[in-house]
Protein backbone atom coordinates (compact mmCIF):
# COMPACT_ATOMS: atom_id res chain seq x y z
CA UNK A 1 0.00 0.00 0.00
CA UNK A 2 1.30 3.17 -0.73
CA UNK A 3 1.40 6.57 1.49
CA UNK A 4 -1.40 7.70 -0.40
CA UNK A 5 -3.18 4.76 -0.19
CA UNK A 6 -2.75 4.69 3.53
CA UNK A 7 -3.83 8.75 3.91
CA UNK A 8 -6.87 7.34 2.05
CA UNK A 9 -7.61 4.57 4.56
CA UNK A 10 -6.98 6.64 7.56
CA UNK A 11 -9.65 9.89 6.19
CA UNK A 12 -12.03 6.75 5.18
CA UNK A 13 -11.78 5.13 8.64
CA UNK A 14 -11.60 8.94 10.69
CA UNK A 15 -15.37 9.21 10.96
CA UNK A 16 -15.94 5.77 11.85
CA UNK A 17 -15.74 3.41 15.30
CA UNK A 18 -12.73 4.16 17.24
CA UNK A 19 -9.79 1.70 16.67
CA UNK A 20 -9.23 1.14 20.35
CA UNK A 21 -12.08 0.48 22.54
CA UNK A 22 -11.86 -1.02 26.07
CA UNK A 23 -14.78 -0.79 28.50
CA UNK A 24 -14.56 -1.49 32.34
CA UNK A 25 -11.31 -3.85 30.85
CA UNK A 26 -10.75 -6.18 34.20
CA UNK A 27 -7.26 -8.25 34.61
CA UNK A 28 -7.01 -10.45 37.52
CA UNK A 29 -3.76 -12.77 38.54
CA UNK A 30 -4.00 -15.11 40.41
CA UNK A 31 -0.17 -16.26 41.61
CA UNK A 32 0.56 -19.00 44.89
CA UNK A 33 -2.64 -18.02 46.29
CA UNK A 34 -2.30 -14.23 45.90
CA UNK A 35 -5.00 -12.30 43.73
CA UNK A 36 -3.75 -8.97 41.93
CA UNK A 37 -6.32 -6.51 39.77
CA UNK A 38 -3.91 -5.25 37.61
CA UNK A 39 -6.39 -4.00 35.66
CA UNK A 40 -9.78 -2.63 37.66
CA UNK A 41 -12.31 -1.72 35.30
CA UNK A 42 -10.27 0.55 32.76
CA UNK A 43 -11.83 3.06 29.85
CA UNK A 44 -10.41 3.75 26.65
CA UNK A 45 -10.99 4.94 23.76
CA UNK A 46 -8.29 6.13 20.45
CA UNK A 47 -9.44 7.16 17.42
CA UNK A 48 -8.36 6.22 13.85
CA UNK A 49 -4.75 8.04 13.27
CA UNK A 50 -4.71 9.33 16.97
CA UNK A 51 -0.95 8.70 18.72
CA UNK A 52 -1.45 8.29 22.44
CA UNK A 53 1.25 7.62 25.19
CA UNK A 54 0.01 6.33 28.26
CA UNK A 55 2.03 6.76 31.27
CA UNK A 56 1.79 5.52 34.66
CA UNK A 57 3.85 4.27 37.69
CA UNK A 58 5.10 0.94 37.84
CA UNK A 59 2.99 -1.50 38.45
CA UNK A 60 -0.22 0.40 36.91
CA UNK A 61 -1.29 -1.74 34.41
CA UNK A 62 0.24 -0.45 31.30
CA UNK A 63 2.15 -3.75 30.04
CA UNK A 64 -1.03 -5.89 31.29
CA UNK A 65 -3.33 -3.72 28.70
CA UNK A 66 -0.88 -3.94 26.10
CA UNK A 67 -0.68 -7.82 26.32
CA UNK A 68 -4.35 -7.96 25.92
CA UNK A 69 -4.44 -5.26 22.72
CA UNK A 70 -1.76 -7.11 21.32
CA UNK A 71 -3.57 -10.52 21.48
CA UNK A 72 -0.84 -12.00 23.62
CA UNK A 73 -3.34 -11.85 26.69
CA UNK A 74 -6.88 -12.07 27.15
CA UNK A 75 -8.86 -9.67 29.95
CA UNK A 76 -11.09 -11.61 32.78
CA UNK A 77 -14.18 -9.46 31.91
CA UNK A 78 -15.14 -6.43 30.58
CA UNK A 79 -14.92 -5.81 26.67
CA UNK A 80 -12.56 -4.53 24.30
CA UNK A 81 -12.43 -4.00 20.29
CA UNK A 82 -9.44 -2.85 18.20
CA UNK A 83 -10.04 -2.30 14.60
CA UNK A 84 -13.70 -4.11 14.80
CA UNK A 85 -12.03 -7.17 16.36
CA UNK A 86 -13.84 -8.31 19.37
CA UNK A 87 -10.53 -9.43 21.65
CA UNK A 88 -12.72 -11.45 23.64
CA UNK A 89 -14.12 -13.17 21.03
CA UNK A 90 -11.60 -14.22 18.69
CA UNK A 91 -10.65 -17.71 17.43
CA UNK A 92 -7.10 -19.13 17.67
CA UNK A 93 -7.16 -18.42 13.65
CA UNK A 94 -8.34 -14.94 14.20
CA UNK A 95 -6.10 -14.20 16.48
CA UNK A 96 -2.66 -15.39 14.20
CA UNK A 97 -3.87 -13.41 11.70
CA UNK A 98 -4.93 -9.96 13.93
CA UNK A 99 -1.17 -10.19 15.42
CA UNK A 100 0.25 -10.53 11.74
CA UNK A 101 -1.89 -8.34 9.91
CA UNK A 102 -3.94 -5.68 12.03
CA UNK A 103 -1.58 -4.67 15.17
CA UNK A 104 2.37 -4.23 14.83
CA UNK A 105 4.26 -4.36 18.20
CA UNK A 106 7.61 -2.46 19.14
CA UNK A 107 9.17 -4.09 22.71
CA UNK A 108 11.68 -2.35 24.86
CA UNK A 109 14.55 -4.42 24.44
CA UNK A 110 15.81 -3.81 20.82
CA UNK A 111 17.22 -7.67 20.91
CA UNK A 112 13.82 -8.64 21.27
CA UNK A 113 12.26 -6.78 18.16
CA UNK A 114 14.66 -8.07 15.27
CA UNK A 115 16.21 -11.23 14.23
CA UNK A 116 20.15 -11.21 14.57
CA UNK A 117 21.04 -13.47 11.71
CA UNK A 118 19.09 -11.06 9.11
CA UNK A 119 19.76 -8.04 7.96
CA UNK A 120 17.61 -4.81 8.07
CA UNK A 121 16.06 -5.10 5.20
CA UNK A 122 15.51 -8.89 5.71
CA UNK A 123 13.70 -7.97 8.83
CA UNK A 124 11.22 -5.56 7.85
CA UNK A 125 10.37 -8.14 4.63
CA UNK A 126 10.04 -11.25 6.36
CA UNK A 127 6.10 -10.20 8.16
CA UNK A 128 5.77 -9.33 4.45
CA UNK A 129 7.29 -13.28 3.14
CA UNK A 130 4.76 -14.78 5.64
CA UNK A 131 1.95 -12.53 4.53
CA UNK A 132 2.49 -13.48 0.52
CA UNK A 133 3.12 -9.52 -0.16
CA UNK A 134 4.04 -8.66 -3.32
CA UNK A 135 6.47 -5.65 -4.54
CA UNK A 136 8.43 -6.77 -1.05
CA UNK A 137 11.39 -4.72 -2.06
CA UNK A 138 10.03 -1.72 -2.89
CA UNK A 139 7.83 -1.26 0.33
CA UNK A 140 10.91 -2.23 2.66
CA UNK A 141 12.86 0.38 0.80
CA UNK A 142 10.01 2.93 1.61
CA UNK A 143 9.87 1.90 5.17
CA UNK A 144 13.71 2.02 5.75
CA UNK A 145 13.66 5.86 4.41
CA UNK A 146 10.32 6.98 6.06
CA UNK A 147 12.33 6.00 9.08
CA UNK A 148 15.45 7.29 8.25
CA UNK A 149 17.64 3.86 7.77
CA UNK A 150 17.73 3.43 4.08
CA UNK A 151 22.06 3.72 4.24
CA UNK A 152 21.43 0.78 7.32
CA UNK A 153 19.46 -1.53 4.94
CA UNK A 154 22.14 -4.25 4.47
CA UNK A 155 23.54 -4.37 7.96
CA UNK A 156 22.86 -6.89 10.81
CA UNK A 157 21.19 -5.56 14.06
CA UNK A 158 24.29 -5.84 16.28
CA UNK A 159 25.79 -3.52 13.22
CA UNK A 160 23.10 -0.84 14.13
CA UNK A 161 23.06 1.56 17.30
CA UNK A 162 20.38 1.49 19.28
CA UNK A 163 18.23 3.86 17.75
CA UNK A 164 18.31 2.54 14.17
CA UNK A 165 18.01 -0.70 15.67
CA UNK A 166 14.55 0.78 17.23
CA UNK A 167 13.64 2.28 13.54
CA UNK A 168 13.97 -0.67 11.77
CA UNK A 169 11.85 -2.76 14.52
CA UNK A 170 9.41 0.07 13.82
CA UNK A 171 9.81 -0.47 10.07
CA UNK A 172 8.94 -3.70 10.81
CA UNK A 173 6.04 -3.53 13.12
CA UNK A 174 4.49 -1.50 10.45
CA UNK A 175 5.35 -3.93 7.37
CA UNK A 176 1.93 -5.29 6.71
CA UNK A 177 0.33 -2.37 7.44
CA UNK A 178 -1.29 -2.92 10.53
CA UNK A 179 -3.92 -0.51 11.59
CA UNK A 180 -2.24 -0.43 15.13
CA UNK A 181 0.86 -0.06 16.44
CA UNK A 182 1.70 -0.65 19.90
CA UNK A 183 5.11 0.10 20.98
CA UNK A 184 6.13 -0.91 25.52
CA UNK A 185 8.61 1.57 26.17
CA UNK A 186 10.31 1.68 23.25
CA UNK A 187 12.78 4.12 23.99
CA UNK A 188 13.24 2.55 27.35
CA UNK A 189 16.89 1.42 26.39
CA UNK A 190 18.37 4.69 24.34
CA UNK A 191 19.81 7.77 25.54
CA UNK A 192 18.06 11.30 25.59
CA UNK A 193 18.90 12.20 22.08
CA UNK A 194 18.24 9.01 20.86
CA UNK A 195 14.60 8.80 22.29
CA UNK A 196 14.06 12.11 20.89
CA UNK A 197 14.73 10.99 17.37
CA UNK A 198 13.02 7.74 17.66
CA UNK A 199 9.87 9.11 18.79
CA UNK A 200 10.02 11.89 16.23
CA UNK A 201 10.58 9.14 12.99
CA UNK A 202 7.59 6.97 14.43
CA UNK A 203 5.39 10.05 15.11
CA UNK A 204 6.21 11.00 11.60
CA UNK A 205 5.52 7.40 10.56
CA UNK A 206 2.51 6.63 11.57
CA UNK A 207 1.08 10.02 10.73
CA UNK A 208 2.01 9.61 7.36
CA UNK A 209 1.37 6.00 7.03
CA UNK A 210 -2.06 7.04 9.08
CA UNK A 211 -1.16 4.35 11.91
CA UNK A 212 -3.04 4.49 14.87
CA UNK A 213 -0.57 4.45 17.94
CA UNK A 214 -0.77 3.73 21.62
CA UNK A 215 3.06 4.22 23.18
CA UNK A 216 3.26 2.80 26.88
CA UNK A 217 6.66 4.96 28.63
CA UNK A 218 8.32 6.26 32.05
CA UNK A 219 9.69 8.50 29.78
CA UNK A 220 8.00 12.38 30.53
CA UNK A 221 9.37 13.42 26.79
CA UNK A 222 7.28 11.34 24.91
CA UNK A 223 3.97 13.01 26.04
CA UNK A 224 5.66 16.13 23.96
CA UNK A 225 5.43 14.44 20.40
CA UNK A 226 1.76 13.20 21.04
CA UNK A 227 -2.03 15.16 21.22
CA UNK A 228 -2.79 12.63 23.86
CA UNK A 229 -1.43 11.57 27.13
CA UNK A 230 -3.35 9.49 29.24
CA UNK A 231 -2.09 8.69 32.68
CA UNK A 232 -3.11 5.29 33.90
CA UNK A 233 -3.19 4.83 37.75
CA UNK A 234 -4.39 1.48 39.61
CA UNK A 235 -5.21 0.18 36.88
CA UNK A 236 -7.98 2.24 35.64
CA UNK A 237 -7.49 5.75 33.34
CA UNK A 238 -7.22 8.39 35.63
CA UNK A 239 -6.27 12.02 33.99
CA UNK A 240 -5.62 12.92 30.08
CA UNK A 241 -3.75 15.81 28.82
CA UNK A 242 -4.83 17.15 25.49
CA UNK A 243 -2.23 19.27 23.24
CA UNK A 244 -3.63 21.61 20.86
CA UNK A 245 -2.02 24.59 18.68
CA UNK A 246 -3.93 27.69 19.49
CA UNK A 247 -3.96 31.09 17.68
CA UNK A 248 -3.78 34.42 19.83
CA UNK A 249 -4.24 37.20 18.94
CA UNK A 250 -1.81 38.69 17.04
CA UNK A 251 -2.10 36.09 14.75
CA UNK A 252 0.88 33.55 16.48
CA UNK A 253 0.43 29.96 17.33
CA UNK A 254 1.40 28.21 20.57
CA UNK A 255 0.96 24.75 22.07
CA UNK A 256 -1.93 24.51 24.87
CA UNK A 257 -1.64 21.55 26.80
CA UNK A 258 -4.75 20.75 29.08
CA UNK A 259 -5.55 18.31 31.91
CA UNK A 260 -8.53 16.49 31.71
CA UNK A 261 -9.71 14.35 34.91
CA UNK A 262 -11.72 10.80 33.30
CA UNK A 263 -15.18 10.32 33.69
CA UNK A 264 -16.59 6.91 33.08
CA UNK A 265 -20.49 6.06 31.82
CA UNK A 266 -21.20 5.64 35.55
CA UNK A 267 -19.77 9.24 36.28
CA UNK A 268 -17.30 8.39 38.25
CA UNK A 269 -13.97 10.05 38.55
CA UNK A 270 -10.45 9.75 40.59
CA UNK A 271 -9.49 12.81 42.09
CA UNK A 272 -5.66 13.66 42.08
CA UNK A 273 -4.11 12.36 45.09
CA UNK A 274 -2.30 15.65 45.89
CA UNK A 275 -6.02 17.28 46.00
CA UNK A 276 -7.26 14.26 48.14
CA UNK A 277 -4.25 15.25 50.29
CA UNK A 278 -4.06 18.76 50.21
CA UNK A 279 -8.08 19.41 50.88
CA UNK A 280 -8.18 15.97 53.15
CA UNK A 281 -10.76 14.02 51.35
CA UNK A 282 -12.00 10.91 52.67
CA UNK A 283 -14.53 8.04 53.20
CA UNK A 284 -17.23 10.61 51.67
CA UNK A 285 -17.89 14.16 49.91
CA UNK A 286 -20.10 16.50 49.76
CA UNK A 287 -21.38 17.97 46.06
CA UNK A 288 -22.13 21.26 44.92
CA UNK A 289 -23.85 21.92 41.91
CA UNK A 290 -22.91 25.25 40.81
CA UNK A 291 -24.47 26.67 36.99
CA UNK A 292 -21.78 25.71 34.96
CA UNK A 293 -19.32 23.12 37.34
CA UNK A 294 -19.88 20.90 40.55
CA UNK A 295 -17.70 21.41 43.85
CA UNK A 296 -16.43 18.80 45.53
CA UNK A 297 -16.30 19.94 49.44
CA UNK A 298 -14.49 17.81 52.24
CA UNK A 299 -17.42 15.93 53.79
CA UNK A 300 -16.71 16.94 57.56
CA UNK A 301 -17.11 20.57 56.35
CA UNK A 302 -19.58 22.91 58.11
CA UNK A 303 -22.34 23.74 55.54
CA UNK A 304 -22.98 27.24 55.60
CA UNK A 305 -26.76 27.97 56.75
CA UNK A 306 -27.77 29.61 53.66
CA UNK A 307 -26.41 26.57 51.17
CA UNK A 308 -27.96 24.02 53.69
CA UNK A 309 -31.63 25.73 53.08
CA UNK A 310 -31.05 25.91 49.75
CA UNK A 311 -30.04 22.35 49.43
CA UNK A 312 -32.83 21.01 51.56
CA UNK A 313 -34.67 23.04 49.27
CA UNK A 314 -33.17 21.32 45.79
CA UNK A 315 -33.62 17.48 47.46
CA UNK A 316 -36.98 17.70 48.79
N1 LIG B 1 2.01 -12.57 35.10
C1 LIG B 1 1.69 -11.94 36.24
N2 LIG B 1 1.35 -12.64 37.35
C2 LIG B 1 0.99 -12.01 38.48
N3 LIG B 1 0.95 -10.66 38.63
C3 LIG B 1 1.29 -9.91 37.57
C4 LIG B 1 1.69 -10.51 36.33
N4 LIG B 1 1.95 -9.51 35.44
C5 LIG B 1 1.76 -8.35 36.11
N5 LIG B 1 1.35 -8.59 37.38
C6 LIG B 1 0.99 -7.57 38.38
O1 LIG B 1 -0.02 -6.75 37.84
C7 LIG B 1 0.20 -5.38 38.17
C8 LIG B 1 0.34 -4.55 36.91
O2 LIG B 1 1.53 -4.93 36.24
P1 LIG B 1 1.99 -4.30 34.84
O3 LIG B 1 3.23 -5.03 34.42
O4 LIG B 1 0.86 -4.27 33.90
O5 LIG B 1 2.36 -2.80 35.26
P2 LIG B 1 3.17 -1.68 34.46
O6 LIG B 1 2.40 -0.42 34.64
O7 LIG B 1 3.41 -2.13 33.07
O8 LIG B 1 4.53 -1.63 35.25
P3 LIG B 1 6.01 -1.26 34.71
O9 LIG B 1 5.96 0.19 34.35
O10 LIG B 1 6.88 -1.54 35.91
O11 LIG B 1 6.30 -2.16 33.54
C9 LIG B 1 1.43 -5.36 39.06
O12 LIG B 1 1.00 -5.38 40.40
C10 LIG B 1 2.14 -6.64 38.70
O13 LIG B 1 2.90 -7.13 39.79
Amino acid sequence: MTSDQHAARRGHHLDQHPDIWCEDLVRIYHTEGIEVQALQGLNLTVDPGDIVALVGASGSGKSTLLGILSGHDRPTGGRARVAGMDLLAMSQRQRVDYQRNIVGFVWQQTSRNLLPFLTAAENVALPMVIGGARDRDARVRELLALLGVEEQAGRLPKELSGGQQQRVAIATALANSPRVLLADEPTGELDEANSEAVLEVMRHAATQLGTTVLVVTHDPRVSEHVRRTIQIRDGRTSTEVLRRTVRDEDGSERLLAEEYTVIDKAGRIQLPPGHVEEFGLRDRVRLEKGDRHVEVHPGDEDVPAARRSQHEEETR
